[in-house]
């Protein structure tokens, strides 16, 4: 067991909510998240999905020999006698005898018999007599050369890309077992929240409700439309209750002023809070809690940066979880000019990729998303008592995925 899981285990063992490192918090978030119950889904609904049941080909791909140029079908040694014409789409034809040939296009079906395809730029066609060189078996796409039946072509756990779409097209298939994709609602709370028109005294133009919908699909997940709520712990109350979703996303109601009611209104419902704060800057007052039905709650921070990095944080956690995957173990890159560790939190830096490693962008103070916007990825910097040279990489698109490792 590492240190770790270590921790995670004892919080688990404890159910107490604590503020929790970095690592561990995301850790335990992962582990909260149980992985939805997989369903039949049509191939335009399962792609971005993970496979519940390993993908075994139910055909043979393709089915028969195909020509894979367009050109002549032929037997024999040449030349031959053009016999016939063979589309894409034509029924099976007649075998070939030794000596004959058919004009045929890529994708059709090769007449019994056929020893080779030959291209039209290598032929030479004298009326009905075509010639020219071919070796056996040349330009033939075998029956089952992709697939034949009961092979496995891609494990349980596999996320369902477009190309894999496209294999299951291929096969035959119309649905796929797939894990579902949670459903996220995001609940905006802040009396002083404008949405329309500038920032001014007293009136905060809300930045969290926009960015969290692209955020929430990106990271594999349905986001249902974004609810405002007043400062009011019945508003919570009612709107937490309420929803189906599996993942509750609360903003601006994580700290402990007066009108921060999150872990008032979790405790009249009885959720249970796993995590209260999280050693990481920005994104400290952030929070995690489950109802007794499995549902989930992450509590963001208002300050619009913090919330960021408390939804890649705990947020996509949750999802990788519930849709059944692993969390995205992080890349490590240099940082150019090295960057401060704080003593005792992991510092979430916004970063740029250049080619002699990664570079801090500025502008990462938690009520700003200047940065952010500006950033590939944050670098995520250990706790430490001076500078870090190298940092892992937690991506600002939770969509990308080649970063993990
Ligand atoms: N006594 C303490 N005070 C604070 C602590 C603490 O630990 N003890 N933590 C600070 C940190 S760090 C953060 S972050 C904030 C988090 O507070 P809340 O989650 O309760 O958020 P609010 O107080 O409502 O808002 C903070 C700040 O962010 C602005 N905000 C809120 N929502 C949005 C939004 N959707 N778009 C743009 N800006 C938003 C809000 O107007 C405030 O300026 O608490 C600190 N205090
Ligand atoms: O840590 Mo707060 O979440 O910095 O703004």
């Amino acid at each position: 067991m590492t240190q770790v899981e270590g921790e995670v285990a004892g919080v688990v063992r404890r159910h107490a909510a604590a503020a929790l490192s970095w690592d561990t918090a995301r850790e335990l978030a992962h582990a909260t998240a149980t992985p939805l119950l997989p369903r039949g889904l049509p191939l335009a609904d399962a792609v971005g999905c993970v496979l519940a049941t390993p993908l075994v080909s139910p055909a043979l791909v393709p089915p028969v020999d195909r020509a894979a140029m367009d050109g002549y079908a032929v037997r024999g040694a040449g030349p031959w006698t053009l016999v016939g014409t063979l589309l894409a789409g034509s029924a099976l034809a007649a075998p070939l005898s030794d000596g004959q040939a058919y004009s045929i296009v890529t994708g059709a079906a090769v007449p019994a018999g056929t020893t080779a395809v030959l291209p039209y730029e290598h032929a030479t066609l004298a009326r009905d007599k075509v010639d020219g060189p071919t070796t056996p078996g040349r330009h033939i796409r075998r029956a089952g050369e992709e697939c034949t039946p009961g092979e496995l072509l891609l494990p349980a756990g596999t996320l369902i890309t477009p190309q894999a779409q496209g294999l299951a097209a291929t096969l035959g298939l119309d649905r796929l077992s797939v894990i579902p994709k949670p459903r996220v609602l995001a609940l905006i709370t802040g009396d002083e929240l404008t949405h329309r028109g500038p920032s001014s005294p007293g009136r905060t133009r809300d930045a969290i409700g926009p960015m969290l919908p692209t955020l929430i699909t990106r990271a594999g997940a349905k986001s249902h439309e974004v609810v405002h709520l007043k400062d009011s712990r019945e508003a919570l109350v009612t709107a937490l209750a309420g929803t189906e979703a599996e993942v509750i996303l609360v903003s601006g109601s994580s700290a402990s002023g007066p009108a921060d009611h999150l872990r008032g209104a979790l405790g009249s419902l009885g959720a249970e809070l796993l995590i209260d704060g999280v050693f990481c800057r920005p994104g400290h007052p952030q929070a995690l809690a489950r109802f007794g039905d499995g549902r989930v709650v992450v509590g963001l921070p208002g300050n619009p940066l913090a919330a960021l990095t408390a939804f890649l944080t705990l947020g996509v956690a949750v999802i990788r979880g519930l849709r059944g995957e692993q969390l995205d173990k992080l890349a490590v890159a240099a940082v150019v000019g090295g960057v401060d560790c704080h003593p005792t939190s992991t510092r979430l830096v916004p970063v740029r990729f250049s080619p002699q490693g990664v570079v801090p962008v500025g502008h990462g103070g938690s009520a700003m998303l200047r940065g952010a916007a500006a950033a590939d990825a944050f670098a995520v910097v250990d706790p430490g008592p001076a500078e870090a040279i190298a940092a892992r990489l937690l991506p600002m698109d939770p969509g990308t995925r080649p970063w993990g490792v």
